[in-house]
């Protein structure tokens, strides 16, 4: 997937870093939005993922609205020129100065994740003589068959209000005045693979809606959330199969013609577009075991250490010979857990040499720390050599 070309630029440069194809972001994006455009859906990003100024840029600029969870993420929306009416607010845990923040930038909606936010929301917009739009996140318990990490629709996580709970909630949105219901939400958790799960969400979906609308209230917003996984053992297949994805909720959901359907895609969109650039420091030969030490460690890239996250891992410096030698590659940092991958086959590993640890553009740059005081992560793109 790297040139000679690009090869040679890395090695002149300090390492790590994350190099980003911005070609493939706008392809992966486009991809997307005609695939959704069949359908009138509409697409959020879920900012998250990566809020690099160059990816949301980019994702801006195609006219998608932000899906934010704090916030930090509501203002970056606004001032990297997200329209308001684009921009949504979800997150279990929302302050009373986040609330504030987005009832001053009058946002779309706020994806209310308890009763208790609920009356905290009309409160706070009452003070300003505002009406928040809001959707209720529902916990619809359809398992995700992802990783256990990252599963979020279970009756056991956190995440939304839960069914036994829909009564109470209705008789809030009834009483409070500054409140005003659009519609329901749902995420129920990310790296799916196995599309059936959506099936199985659109008929939860279809229920409550149902439910609401017996109950007297307009649901004009279906968001169904993000999730759709990418093929980390494939990172040069990149884009995503958007088409098939999309169809599922076209053939399963019951869309009334004043209803409108929301997504919130954030791995599917940027997961593929860049790839953590290292160093090599040393390699240690031991009886056992082969290690590979990297410049690069989980205050870069965090997904190994905390999900057991696989990511591709090349050597570039040898792409063109065999891979002989099984290598554990793992970073400097003081934690037994840094290790990006075991027992990975490569071509003989010397000092120096240059590595790619692919696929992460999503949940990579942005999960990045300071642990063991690491310097900032610097970013690329093919435009800055
Ligand atoms: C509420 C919400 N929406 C959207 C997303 C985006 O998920 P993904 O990157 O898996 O598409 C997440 C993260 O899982 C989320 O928590
Ligand atoms: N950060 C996670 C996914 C969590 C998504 C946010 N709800 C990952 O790297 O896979």
């Amino acid at each position: 997937m790297f040139s000679d070309k690009d090869i040679a630029h890395f090695s002149n440069l300090e390492t790590p870093f994350y190099y980003y194809d911005l070609e493939l972001l706008q392809n992966t994006i486009k991809t997307c939005t005609n695939a959704a455009n069949k359908y009138e859906f509409h697409v959020h990003y879920a900012m998250k993922a990566n809020f690099n100024d160059k990816v949301i840029n980019e994702i801006r600029q195609a006219g998608l609205g932000a899906d934010c969870v704090s916030g930090g993420e509501v203002r970056k929306a606004i001032e990297s020129g997200f329209e308001n009416h684009k921009v949504v607010f979800a997150g279990v845990g929302k302050s009373d100065k986040e609330i504030n923040y987005a009832l001053d930038h009058n946002i779309f909606c706020f994806n209310v994740e308890s009763l208790q936010e609920l009356e905290v929301i009309n409160e706070l917009a009452a003070q300003k003589q505002k009406t928040a739009k809001v959707a209720i996140r529902i916990n619809p318990n359809v398992d995700a068959h992802t990783h256990a990490n990252i599963t979020t629709g279970l009756d056991e996580n956190k995440f939304g209000i839960n069914s036994w709970d829909m009564l109470a909630c209705a008789e809030i949105l009834r009483k409070s005045a500054n409140l005003e219901f659009i519609g329901i939400h749902f995420h129920i958790g990310s790296q799916i693979t196995n599309l059936d799960v959506y099936k199985n969400l659109c008929v939860r979906v279809n229920e409550f809606a149902s439910w609401f609308e017996d109950k007297g209230f307009k649901v004009g917003v279906l968001n169904v959330g993000g999730g759709l996984g990418i093929d980390y053992h494939k990172p040069d297949q990149q884009i995503p199969d958007f088409e098939a994805y999309f169809k599922i909720f076209n053939d399963f959901l019951d869309v009334k013609p004043y209803q409108e359907v929301h997504f919130e895609l954030g791995r599917a969109l940027v997961g593929q577009c860049a790839s953590l650039i290292s160093r090599v420091l040393y390699v240690k030969n031991g009886k056992k075991k082969n290690f590979v030490v990297l410049d690069a460690g989980m205050t870069e890239l965090m997904r190994p250490a905390l999900y057991q996250a696989y990511h591709q891992i090349e050597n570039l410096s040898k792409k063109q010979e065999p891979a002989t030698v099984k290598y554990d590659i793992v970073g400097p940092i003081c934690e037994s857990t840094d290790c990006f991958g075991k027992e990975v086959l490569l071509p003989e590993t010397h000092r120096n040499d240059v590595f790619a640890i692919r696929s992460t553009g999503a949940y990579g740059e942005v999960m990045a720390s300071h642990y063991n005081l690491r310097e900032d992560i610097r970013s690329y793109t093919a435009q800055d050599f």
